[in-house]
């Protein structure tokens, strides 16, 4: 057999980080050898001999690992949320400068999810609205998620490269927030309830007709194959790699 992966986690006392740990444990082709969590030096993963480090964290400590994680030459994945363009686009230039270390930052690791998105993009030019519904566990921080961002995004570009105008909408008046947040020309709204987990909702509409694209994570092993194979993949990747889509070959 060929040597195993070293993997280390960080955020591994978390929802998505301890779920991380037992698919670690459980894969015969990869060795566990740091588990991190808040109050953890990151050291730890260098010091541990880690080819490969994943995060599931915090949007505010995300980036800042990133960073150093690159410095150490360890290759990442990330799912932790919360990134924007201009942070994105300062790993991308220090990977710049570290040939051959990869990073793969993927908002949603279910392959159902990205199938949805490619789905999405698909459909997105022959319909004149466009809308993303994303409702969660109550316990998540940020909102909008960043898999309906990324998936407004997706439409947004999709919309525009087809020439297509705004999604029609005479709504003018009415409380503050109550036609949700605005990605790339597309709304995106936000539910927040006990029992859910992650799941998403992208509607498209013309006259007469609306096709739904739903996705469900029941279950956050749900997200267990992607980031194992973000983890298998990743160090094959070198730069900054955005989207589960590119490493499934439907980026
Ligand atoms: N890409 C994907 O497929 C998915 C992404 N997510 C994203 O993953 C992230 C984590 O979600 P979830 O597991 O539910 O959140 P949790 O709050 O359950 O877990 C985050 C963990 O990270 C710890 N932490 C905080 N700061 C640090 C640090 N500096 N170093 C190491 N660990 C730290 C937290 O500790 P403490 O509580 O003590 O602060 C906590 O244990 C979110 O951004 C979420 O949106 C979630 C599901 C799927
Ligand atoms: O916080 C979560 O739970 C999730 N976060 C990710 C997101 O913001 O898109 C992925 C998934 O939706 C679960």
């Amino acid at each position: 057999m060929s040597e195993r992966i070293r993997v280390a986690v960080l955020g591994a006392a978390g929802r998505m980080g301890s779920t991380v740990v037992q698919a670690v444990e459980a894969a015969d082709d990869l060795e566990l050898v740091a588990s991190l969590d808040a109050s953890d030096d990151l050291g730890a993963v260098t010091a541990a001999g880690a080819q490969v480090a994943v995060d599931f964290t915090v949007p505010s400590v995300t980036e800042a690992n990133v960073h150093a994680l690159v410095d150490a030459g360890v290759h990442v994945v990330v799912g932790t949320t919360g990134w924007d363009d201009a942070a994105l686009g300062r790993v991308r230039d220090h990977l710049a400068d570290r040939p051959g270390v990869g990073v793969l930052v993927a908002p949603n690791f279910a392959l159902g999810a990205v199938l949805a998105l490619a789905f999405a993009r698909q459909a997105a030019r022959w319909f004149e609205s466009a809308e993303v519904v994303e409702l969660h566990h109550p316990n998540k921080v940020d909102a909008p998620s960043g898999t309906a961002q990324h998936t407004a995004r997706a439409i947004g570009a999709a919309r525009a490269a087809a020439g297509l105008g705004a999604s029609p909408d005479a709504t003018s008046t009415g409380l503050d927030g109550a036609r949700g947040s605005v990605v790339d020309g597309v709304h995106v709204h936000a539910v927040r309830l006990r029992g859910l987990v992650a799941h998403e909702e992208i509607l498209f509409g013309n006259a007469g007709e609306q096709l739904t694209i739903r996705h469900d994570s029941f279950d956050r092993v749900s997200f267990m194959p992607g980031v194992l194979l973000g983890v298998r993949r990743v160090g094959a990747l070198p730069g900054l790699t955005v989207g589960l889509e590119h490493v499934l070959d439907l980026g």
